[in-house]
């Protein structure tokens, strides 16, 4: 991927050609030691030698492509259990295709896309439409979520089963943007999703201890006058469903955690031995509510930023395996919806094209986790919650021979300003703009198929 050293000079320069062989030079998987793996027929074929293999080189099939990817970091695909496409509904803000092109940039090569589309996704013909829009885009899978109540309303319970049973084969319900907040609704919805081994993603937010909030409720908020979004009223929520999820023996998965105390009723639901995940953004690992001081409504999201005690917490959360997973929450929002006033501002963040960067520097760089451990957060753990199949989750943690060639290459080493007109989603509401982050994604794979090479989309 770098300029051929001389010795390897009759290598091709990546992009040149599109063969259905790959060798990756002298690469190194979960940032171990270097090899050189060879990609073929959509699997991991083969580990060789590190720099054993040119172009040419005996038992390679015809057309192989070698690639140089000295000092790349070999990570299996990235999954992210929380993205956010705007189709249907808002395609200005967001396509499948664009959506989809920011995660294979961002190394991902699944996304589950949530339900708060217009049409909402609660019935088995939104959740195919936006599933074979995945297809036809072609630049990572992409596994809908349905809602788990009619027009994400908290009032009926939607079509959980037809949905399951669909093409999009779905395992992930939620509401997310807004709570179930229906004790018995969730109930229900914990009940009935075991039949199928599927999950209820909660967005945990009391609706009346948020009325009207504006950020984080605390010193800040008090300063600069805007009404809080208070930590208890997320923490009230997941606490109650952990109970209900133990009670009924279903599986729970925990929303965009943001908060110390919500890490801490985590941990206790999983010292129950109750099935109890959770994600974390990584806007929570790394931003705090001081930005509000700024009123640029790029920090405005929900959850809303927190303090930098908050921070800590998740970090050590995530570290500890307390939360299982990291999910962007990808929330593109068109200029009109963001560059306007605070209070009238959508809450939301980018997240697909800078989330590994975001955990290279708060996780990876102060040694909270290894290569080993991103992977487990970033795409084996999201696999797993999201109900990929069970086989290919476990290969791929390994990027064993055998294993689905679904990788991708990271250059862990450069910062990067991020800029965002060079951003391949279609919104603009990154709130890293004009911030350098650490590494760069120089290529991604789905089943052998690149999907980004050299920096680039294929
Ligand atoms: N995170 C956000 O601030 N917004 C999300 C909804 C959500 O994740 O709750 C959106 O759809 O824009
Ligand atoms: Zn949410
Ligand atoms: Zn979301």
């Amino acid at each position: 991927m770098t300029t051929p050293a001389a010795e390897t000079s009759e290598e091709t320069p990546v992009g040149r050609s599109a063969g259905t062989s790959w060798v990756l030079r002298r690469v190194r998987p979960l940032g171990g030691d270097p090899v050189d793996v060879v990609l073929a027929d959509g699997v991991v074929a083969a580990w060789r030698p590190a720099g054993s293999t040119h172009a040419g080189a005996g038992g390679l099939p015809a057309g192989t492509t070698v690639l140089d990817t000295d000092g790349l970091i070999l990570l299996p695909g990235l999954v992210d259990l929380h993205t956010h496409l705007r189709e249907p509904g808002r395609e200005d803000a967001e396509t499948v295709a664009s959506g989809t092109r920011a995660a294979a940039l961002g190394g991902y090569t699944t996304v589950f896309a949530m339900a708060n589309t217009n049409p909402v996704a609660d019935t088995a013909g939104v959740v195919e439409q936006v599933w074979r829009l995945g297809l036809d885009a072609g630049h990572c899978d992409v596994r809908p979520v349905g809602a788990v109540t009619v027009g994400l309303a908290g009032e009926r319970l939607a079509e959980l089963g037809a949905m399951a049973s669909s093409a999009a084969g779905v395992r992930v319900f939620s509401d997310d943007g807004h709570c179930v907040s229906d004790a018995l609704l969730m109930r229900r919805a914990l009940e009935y999703v075991k039949a199928f081994d599927g999950v209820i993603a909660q967005h945990a937010q009391e609706p009346r201890l948020t009325e009207n909030a504006q950020m984080n409720e605390g010193t800040v908020a008090a300063r600069l006058g805007l009404p809080g979004w208070p930590a208890v009223a997320e923490e009230a929520i997941i606490a109650r469903d952990a109970l209900l999820a133990g009670h009924v023996g279903s599986r729970l998965h925990v929303c965009h955690v943001s908060t110390a105390g919500s890490v801490e009723i985590i941990r206790w639901a999983k010292a129950k031995g109750w099935n109890v995940t959770a994600e974390v953004t990584p806007h929570h690992l790394l931003l705090t509510d001081d930005l509000v001081c700024s009123f640029d409504p790029v920090y405005k999201v929900n959850p809303p930023l927190r303090t930098a005690e908050d921070v800590a917490a998740l970090r050590a959360g995530l570290a500890d395996g307390t939360i299982d997973c990291v999910a962007t929450d990808h929330a593109p929002h068109a200029l009109e919806d963001k560059e306007t006033e605070w209070a009238a501002a959508r809450p939301g963040m980018l997240g697909l094209e800078t989330a590994l960067s975001v955990v290279i520097e708060t996780m990876v760089i102060p040694g909270r986790l290894d290569w080993a451990g991103v992977a487990e957060r970033m795409a084996l753990a999201p696999a797993r919650i999201g109900g990929l199949p069970r086989t290919a989750a476990e290969v791929w943690s390994s990027i064993a021979v055998g294993a689905p060639a679904t990788v991708t290459l990271l250059d862990p080493a450069p910062w990067r300003m991020v800029e965002p007109d060079a951003l391949a989603s279609r919104s603009r509401n990154t709130p890293y703009a004009g911030r350098s982050l650490p590494g760069t994604i120089r290529a991604t794979f789905l089943r052998g198929r690149p999907t980004v090479l050299d920096g680039k989309i294929v």
